[in-house]
């Protein structure tokens, strides 16, 4: 698989810092064509700004970002932004339309579609993340979650090659995130859509194909969910929850029952439990 994303040795300090502080410390990364990457870390450890130096909101002090074959420059953003499609925390800012089908139409305004493909395009995106029936409403009035939905659909409705999640589902219900994941995960059925996920969520996690872990400004860990949820305990100090799986797994070990060292899925959990009761 090409790359599509590479990220090389990323410096990044806000303009208040001083010259030997830095948010994001020599960072460097790849993303594959289609490959859905999620980046965890605790709270200010630098994971908004290094999405926003992605699509070129925030230049780097020294590093490049390469997206597409294309080194990120003043030549080259508007080219790459037109490539990302970016959903953050807290999409009030991102609102530019009077009504929610002005706003998703918005995100697909430069792209020069016949006003008919336009609506078409609107309103399915709108049905996919179960908004259609507040087509016609003021994003304003709306609440933080129905608000990520249409910003989210914003962003099905443009199909962008790669999509940036910054907390994009922290103000929905558990069903709610399950939902707008499963439809993440049929945009990327339905094309060669990359994810990058920036979330705290650890089924967002789980569904990724690989995890980044930022601690103060730097990655210090990077492999498959499988790979990262085996270190139990240690993930909450990496600012990730425990899975549901390890959580059962220590709570049985606490009852003496002797777990399988290897992360399990809560499938891999459900097997192993009927096994060992099948056996008794
Ligand atoms: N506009 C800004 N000006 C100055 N410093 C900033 C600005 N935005 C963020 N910071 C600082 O940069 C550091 C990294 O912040 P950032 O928002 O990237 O972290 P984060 O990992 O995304 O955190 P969260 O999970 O809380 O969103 C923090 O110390 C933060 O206070």
């Amino acid at each position: 698989m090409s790359q599509i994303i590479d990220v090389a040795h990323l410096n990044y300090r806000y303009p208040q810092q001083s010259a030997d502080d830095l948010t994001l410390k020599d960072i460097s990364f790849s993303v594959a064509d289609g490959e859905w990457v999620a980046i965890v870390g605790h709270n200010g450890s630098g994971k908004s700004t290094l999405a926003k130096n992605l699509n070129g909101l925030l230049a780097p002090v020294s590093g490049t970002v390469t997206v597409d074959g294309q080194v990120l420059s003043e030549t080259t953003v508007w080219d790459i932004r037109k490539k990302i499609g970016m959903v953050f925390q807290n999409p009030d800012n991102q609102f530019v339309g009077a009504t929610v089908e002005d706003d998703v139409a918005f995100s697909l305004e430069n792209q020069g579609i016949p006003r008919d493909e336009m609506l078409e395009r609107v309103h399915a995106a709108l049905k996919q993340v179960d908004m259609a029936d507040f087509a016609t409403r003021e994003p304003a009035r709306l609440s933080g979650g129905q608000k990520q939905r249409v910003a989210l659909a914003g962003m099905i409705a443009a199909q962008p090659r790669i999509l940036i999640l910054d907390e994009a589902t922290s103000m929905l219900d558990p069903r709610g995130r399950y939902e707008v994941l499963q439809t993440i995960q049929q945009m990327k059925a339905n094309s060669d859509l990359t994810v990058l996920s920036i979330t705290h969520d650890i089924d967002e996690a789980a569904n990724a194909n690989r995890v980044l872990v930022v601690n103060d400004g730097r990655l210090v860990e990077e492999g498959t969910p499988a790979e990262i949820f085996q270190h139990g305990a240690a993930l909450i100090k990496m600012g990730l929850d425990m899975p549901y799986a390890e959580r059962l797994k220590a709570a049985l070990k606490r009852q003496g029952v002797q777990v399988p060292a290897t992360y399990l899925t809560e499938k891999g959990m459900a097997d192993w439990l009927w096994q060992l009761i099948s056996n008794k």
